[in-house]
């Protein structure tokens, strides 16, 4: 490094240490096993292992499967734990209690959600619109749901979305937070624009939901799914969440009535009668292992509000914005993660040439992002566990990484 470099390196790791030592989320890392030498900013894809899930699965699996067996389904946690996760998770989106269940992925839920809202349309609604920037699975399913319903999947850029909004509209898929660039859309004013419409507004909140407020009850939205291993922290694969606002409950016609989603499962009748609430988005029998892992991971929240969350967010990804443009060569990395707050998730991209090699040489230094094709380096920043020190390291190591 040059002396001016050294200098303002020194600058910049004294500025993140006052940082850190003023943040009163700091604490929380301690809830987390991360580790050691490693700089996680990955956790927008999986999120880092909160301490106390080792020892509930080990209960889970020893105890009550191994000891308690089948009667666990019905005395025990078990059979309920959709619903009772979905109500833990209903207050960090915004949800009042009985509208969130979890299960399934993403994928499916976005299924349910699609098919639902096209089956409570109005009359004459022939349009799906979608998100076309979208991550890929969503294009996919709403593709699939479209052909279902009889309607016509139209892509559309989330910037025009509005504009395309109309009277053939029948239900509109966007994302809270695009998953490549990290731009945050605005759902008050697109759920808005959806209803002005007449259309219902379907969200997939994946790279939002844990990171920053979402508000779905205050702003109106009809559905919406998100994952629950990225911010939520709940392990590989844990099972996603479907959220259907009270308004459409009763109305809800899922395409996939399991008999989970039964009003009465146990009766084993032919015909299907759905249960009340949000319960009858339940497929079939749930992912017990995953499922208590995820209940386990959300104590990680206890106490903690979604809007200082948002603020480190917001403070994070600044600093390592203003680390970069000290550390990186001029010209080697275009951030295409927009520099407004109102528009920022709580990602950083930077386009780069030959981004997935500088990436596998960020790794092997121990600062672990994300490589997005084609040219994208994806930092995610968790405040929960991460903090302005880690920003500065990962800055210096991309700094280094360019030489
Ligand atoms: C925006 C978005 N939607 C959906 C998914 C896919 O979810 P799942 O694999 O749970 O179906 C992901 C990530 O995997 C995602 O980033
Ligand atoms: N779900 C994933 C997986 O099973 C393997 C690897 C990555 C993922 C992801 O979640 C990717 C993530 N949705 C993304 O935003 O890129």
């Amino acid at each position: 490094m040059s002396e001016p470099t050294t200098r303002r390196a020194a600058e910049l790791a004294e500025r993140a240490a006052g940082l850190d030592a003023a943040d009163p989320l700091a604490g929380l890392r301690k809830r987390f096993t991360l580790p050691d030498g490693v700089v996680y900013l990955d956790g927008n894809s999986l999120g880092a292992l909160p301490a106390g899930v080792p020892e509930r699965v080990a209960e889970v699996v020893s105890r009550e499967w191994g000891t308690e067996l089948i009667r666990s389904w019905s005395s025990g946690t078990w059979w309920t734990a959709p619903e009772r996760i979905g109500d833990r998770i209903a207050p960090l989106v915004g949800a009042a209690p009985g509208q969130v269940v979890v299960g399934d992925s993403t994928s499916v839920n976005l299924f349910k959600a699609l098919v639902g809202a096209a089956r409570l349309a109005g009359p004459g609604r022939t349009e799906l619109l979608v998100d076309a920037s979208t991550f890929p699975t969503d294009g996919y399913i709403a593709a699939s749901a479209a052909r279902m319903t009889g309607l016509t999947a139209v892509p559309v850029d989330p910037s025009r979305a509005a504009a395309a909004m109309g009277e053939r509209t029948a239900a509109v898929l966007l994302n809270h937070v695009d998953y490549r660039s990290g731009r945050l859309h605005d759902l008050p004013g697109l759920t808005r624009a959806a209803h002005a419409a007449g259309a219902l507004a379907v969200w997939d909140l994946c790279h939002s939901a844990g990171a920053l407020p979402v508000g779905l009850d205050a702003h109106g939205v009809d559905f919406a799914v998100g994952c629950t291993y990225k911010y939520l922290n709940g392990g590989p694969g844990s099972p996603a969440y479907l959220y259907v606002a009270e308004r459409h409950q009763e109305g809800f016609d899922s395409p996939l009535p399991g008999w989970n989603g039964h009003a009465e499962p146990f009766a084993m009748t032919p015909e299907y009668a759905p249960a009340a609430g949000a319960v009858r988005g339940r497929v079939g029998t749930p992912d017990i292992l995953s499922m208590l892992a995820l209940e386990a991971a959300l104590d990680a929240w206890d106490g903690v509000e979604v809007e200082a969350v948002r603020a480190k967010s917001l403070a994070l990804t600044d600093f390592f914005l203003e680390c970069v443009a000290a550390y990186v060569p001029q010209g080697r990395v275009e951030s295409v993660t927009p520099a407004a707050h109102a528009e920022r998730g709580s990602q950083v991209s930077l386009r780069t040439e030959g981004a997935r090699a500088v990436m596998d040489e960020l790794i092997a230094r121990g600062v672990i992002g994300d490589f997005r094709a084609p040219d994208v380096l994806r930092f995610g920043f968790t405040p929960l566990y991460v903090g302005f020190a880690d920003a500065e390291r990962a800055a210096r190591t991309l700094g280094h990484v360019f030489g």
